[in-house]
């Protein structure tokens, strides 16, 4: 059973702080990047390597601080991913966020995140999140994979009318229910669309 609660950030409205600026470190700003390209960054760690400096280089909104974290650093912070090599340390950090009331993600270490990240298809404006409720990240990666390729390319097409259709739609809300649903039962081929 899966009891994760999926929600879409806008990151661009938090500030984010990474820990760490190695391999995981990497990975992990250029998830947040890929996805939400106007989120405000802080990544502390000594050692940063060179592909960071490059995208911080290029974006004002990524603030990079060359030394160990230390605990001032989860000030004015809304959200925290952990990598280190420092698995005690990450213990630590975790712990004073949560005192703190932060959400924090330590990678790859599932017991003490309060949040995973997922594997994410991009469609235009569609966006799919997998969870394997952390089972496989693998599976996740493959996953988008089958559905990006499985998705047609001119969904953001068909959204954009719908779009313009619901905008145009007149009547109370209900009404305008009705006839979103039934303009897109075709969609899943029902003849009538269940609530
Ligand atoms: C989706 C994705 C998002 C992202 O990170 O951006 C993501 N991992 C990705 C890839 C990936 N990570 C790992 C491999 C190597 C192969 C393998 O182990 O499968 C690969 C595959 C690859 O790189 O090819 C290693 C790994 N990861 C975790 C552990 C620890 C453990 O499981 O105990 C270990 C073992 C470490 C070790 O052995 O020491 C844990 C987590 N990884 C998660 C997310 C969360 C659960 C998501 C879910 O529910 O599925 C969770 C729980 C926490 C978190 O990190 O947030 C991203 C796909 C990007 C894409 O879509 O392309
Ligand atoms: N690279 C991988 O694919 C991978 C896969 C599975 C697990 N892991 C684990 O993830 C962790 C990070 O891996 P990595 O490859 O990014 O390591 P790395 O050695 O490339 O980078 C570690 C980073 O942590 C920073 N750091 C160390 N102590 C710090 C502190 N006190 N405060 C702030 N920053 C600090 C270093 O300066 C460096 O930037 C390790 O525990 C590793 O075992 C990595």
């Amino acid at each position: 059973m899966n009891n994760l609660f999926p929600i879409f950030l806008k990151l661009e409205n938090l500030h984010t702080l990474i820990v760490g600026g190695g391999y995981v470190g990497l990975e992990k700003i250029t998830a947040v990047l890929d996805n939400a390209p106007l989120a405000r960054v802080t990544l502390v760690a000594p050692e940063i390597r060179d592909e960071i400096r490059d995208i911080a280089a290029a974006n004002s909104r990524i603030n990079l601080i060359a030394r160990k974290f230390e605990d001032s650093d989860l000030a004015e912070k809304d959200l925290v991913i952990v990598a280190t090599n420092d698995k005690e340390e990450n213990r630590r950090i975790w712990e004073t966020a949560r005192a703190r009331h932060m959400l924090a993600n330590v990678a790859d270490t599932p017991d003490i995140c309060d949040f995973y990240l997922s594997s994410v298809v991009r469609k235009g404006n569609l966006k799919v999140a997998i969870s394997t409720n952390g089972m496989s990240p693998t599976f996740a990666k493959r996953l988008k994979e089958v559905l990006g390729e499985a998705l047609p390319d001119n969904l953001d097409q068909a959204m954009e009318q719908l779009k313009a259709v619901r905008e145009m739609l007149k009547g109370d809300f209900a009404s305008k229910v009705d006839e979103l649903n039934r303009i897109t039962a075709v969609l899943t081929g029902k003849k009538k669309d269940a609530p």
